[in-house]
């Protein structure tokens, strides 16, 4: 019956303030604020709707996003929004867009590698929406491996211009969102050419299209490289395919030859390349930016996945009716837990991670104002490996839990297939995860040796026994005399090893900070114990041959895990009530507040166009004659 909260029983069994987790989980009582009060906003407003999606087809689907997208912007100018509560409407319409990528890489692009002047020209227009951008580096021939990128930029010192050139196919422009249908402007990375001589691959601001027609400028050839995987979910971007003939360009955002460079480097006047002492991988600055962002998007999408798995758990009875009892809630099965209750705990691990990398990305960011660049290879590593490890395991995870929902899993109206389509590039953009992966693995071959300093330090127990694996898993493979090629696969297992140690030592770090409310920090605790032991069981192998722990902790192990899983079970429904997410958002009939599905289920069945009509289209045509066919064959 609509009205009456189906899991208020669970709710009531809660043993801490969920209003008081809703602030951890949020981040600070103003985070709250600006998300209870956005999310609420876009979840009152019929022109926000989601739930039509699946029935559109591609053309309709994207003018739809491109309707939205526009409501937003008038929705954020309207109520004059602040950039903090234009990023949160933008997060709670949930759909994937050019606007992503404009504000999520064009802008971050320029303020982070862009010289005043170039600032001062082009985020204005950028802010107020009067030109909209994308981030064009990856190339049909090229996207892991940067310095192979083949689009050159030749500088012609008569003109003081750079003529941009597809020389090649393979030089196309491809993949780049919102550059298939809707940027005006690219940030387009191509190998600068000074005076004969190639300095490498550098950002150049290009216009794509005309602001008065939206029609391409001359030598731009641009659009949209089709459809991909699942039907609505990223089909609301227009991922583009981009070449230039020879076209001019005078906005290079690395160089400007007429201001000083205050970042990667130079072209004066006078045509001549002057690299500055700054890193050159300053100029994947932006990507190292998005990365730290990524990890947040996976607490986000992880917690999605379980928070409709979580109470569709508790509503879902299978089985074990005692004298025509109620059947056994789902959730209450020790094979279900030992497969949600991970995740539920990863989700809380993985935003306290991305609280966590937030600030090392501030760090870094300070330090390289100040020309100091001894943390770089560390935040470089850092990004790239927990990109890595959160997607993976957010991507398995929203799979999971569509397995744990069973049938009804399946359905578009439980929001898990889509979330999972929408979800699952996040391991390939940004990176191919085991392409940075490796990057750690360099990393930590090149810092193996500062790992045992690390050991000695006070470290929790379980802090320690993570460092150990780390050391043993490098030491095994370095002390073998094989190159870094032959022994990547067992130096990736390393790199997770490391990412799974930062992830554990970060939570255990949050839990010494002062966490206020009722029962929350024992709550966290609980959950900071199911990460690291799941883990440990997991990987039990490892942890093994370290010596670290003996073949009896790990028993002991799986036994405390059992003994977790008990203690979360009656605060599970409240802790992801805690994620704050308004049934709009979900997106999911099964994750709804008040856990009423089925009555839900069964409504939104007939309202899918194949019900429109009784008999279907189709039918007169080709099942009538079937069905009427004299059968001849003496058999039948
Ligand atoms: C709640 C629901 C949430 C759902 C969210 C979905 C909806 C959101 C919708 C849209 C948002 C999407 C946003 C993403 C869109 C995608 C954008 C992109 O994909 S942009 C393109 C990204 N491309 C890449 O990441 C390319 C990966 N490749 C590389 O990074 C590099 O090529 C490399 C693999 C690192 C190799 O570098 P290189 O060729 O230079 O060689 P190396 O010798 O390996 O490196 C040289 C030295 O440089 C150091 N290095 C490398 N990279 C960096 C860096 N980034 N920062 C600092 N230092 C770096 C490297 O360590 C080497 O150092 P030394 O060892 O020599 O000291
Ligand atoms: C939805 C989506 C949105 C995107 N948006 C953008 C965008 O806005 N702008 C943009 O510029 N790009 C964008 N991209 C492109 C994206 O950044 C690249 O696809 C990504 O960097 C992976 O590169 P690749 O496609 O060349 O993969 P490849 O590197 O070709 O990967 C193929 C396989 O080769 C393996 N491999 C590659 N190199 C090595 C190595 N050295 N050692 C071991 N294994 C290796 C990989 O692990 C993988 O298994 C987007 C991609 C997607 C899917």
């Amino acid at each position: 019956m609509e009205g009456v909260d189906h899991l208020a029983h669970e709710r009531n069994k809660s043993e801490f303030d969920v209003d008081a987790m809703k602030i951890v989980w949020a981040g600070s009582p103003h985070a709250f604020d600006v998300s209870d009060r956005i999310s609420k906003l876009v979840a009152s407003d019929p022109g926000f709707r989601k739930d039509n999606r699946s029935t559109l087809s591609r053309k309709e689907l994207f003018k739809n996003t491109l309707r939205k997208a526009a409501y937003a912007w008038k929705t954020i100018v309207d109520l004059r929004l602040s950039e903090e509560e234009a990023a949160k409407l933008r997060f709670y319409v949930d759909e994937p867009a050019f606007t992503d990528l404009h504000w999520g890489m064009f802008i971050p692009a320029i303020k982070g590698q862009g010289t005043e002047e170039q600032q001062q020209k082009w985020l204005p227009l950028a802010y107020k929406m009067q030109i909209i951008g994308c981030y064009a580096q990856t190339e049909l021939g090229h996207g892991s491996n940067v310095q192979g990128l083949e689009t050159t930029a030749t500088f012609d010192s008569q003109t003081d211009e750079f003529i941009i050139h597809s020389p090649t196919l393979t030089s196309s422009k491809w993949w780049p969102g919102g550059l298939g249908k809707v940027a005006t402007h690219a940030i387009a990375y191509a190998r600068l050419i000074v005076g004969g001589r190639e300095h490498g691959v550098h950002g150049f601001i290009v216009q794509l299209r005309s602001l008065e027609d939206h029609s391409p400028l001359l030598g731009i050839t641009v659009g949209d490289i089709g459809m991909k995987f699942g039907n609505g979910a990223y089909n609301t971007m227009d991922n583009g395919v981009l070449q230039f003939d020879h076209v001019l360009d005078v906005y290079s955002i690395a160089f400007a030859s007429i201001a000083v460079m205050l970042w990667v480097s130079q072209v004066t006047c006078e045509g001549k390349y002057k690299q500055s002492d700054v890193p050159r991988q300053l100029v994947y600055g932006t990507m190292v930016y998005v990365r730290q962002t990524i990890v947040a998007d996976a607490s986000c999408a992880l917690s999605r996945a379980v928070c409709i798995a979580t109470r569709y758990s508790a509503v879902r009875r299978q089985f074990g009716s005692q004298n025509g009892g109620p059947e056994t809630q789902v959730i209450d099965y020790k094979t279900q837990q030992s497969r949600l209750f991970p995740l539920l705990a990863s989700a809380y691990a993985f935003r306290f991670i991305g609280e966590w990398l937030k600030w090392l990305y501030a760090d870094v960011t300070q330090r390289l104002q100040a020309n100091d660049f001894s943390t770089l290879p560390e935040a470089h590593a850092c990004t790239a490996g927990l990109k890595s490890l959160t997607t993976t395991a957010t991507a398995d995870g929203i799979e999971e839990c569509r397995k744990l929902c069973g049938g009804h899993g399946y359905l578009c109206s439980s929001g898990l297939p889509e979330l999972f389509a929408v979800y699952v590039p996040a391991c390939t953009y940004e990176g191919d995860n085991t392409v940075l992966l490796l990057q750690v693995a360099r990393f930590l071959m090149k810092t193996v040796s500062q790992l045992g300093s690390r050991l000695s330090s006070k470290k929790p127990v379980g802090t320690i026994a993570y460092m150990t694996r780390v050391e043993h898993l490098m030491q095994c493979r370095c002390g073998v005399q094989r190159g870094f090629a032959e022994l990547s696969a067992d130096l990736v297992e390393a790199a997770v090893a490391h990412c799974q140690l930062i992830v554990v030592s970060k939570f255990i770090e949050k839990l010494q900070q002062e966490i206020p409310g009722k029962g929350v920090k024992q709550q966290l605790e609980v959950l900071c114990n199911i990460y690291a032991l799941f883990l440990l069981h997991k990987h039990q192998g490892d942890f093994l041959s370290t010596g670290c722990i003996t073949p009896k902790h790990a028993a002991l192990a799986n036994d405390e895990l059992r003994s977790l899983y008990s203690q979360v079970r009656p605060n599970a429904i409240a802790l992801v009530d805690a994620f704050n997410y308004t049934d709009h958002y979900l997106g999911s009939i099964l994750g709804c507040y008040d856990g009423n599905v089925y009555p839900k289920l069964y409504e939104a069945a007939w309202k899918d166009p194949l019900n429109e009509s009784v008999v279907p289209d189709g039918y007169h045509l080709y099942i009538r004659p079937l069905l009427k066919q004299e059968i001849r064959t003496a058999r039948l």
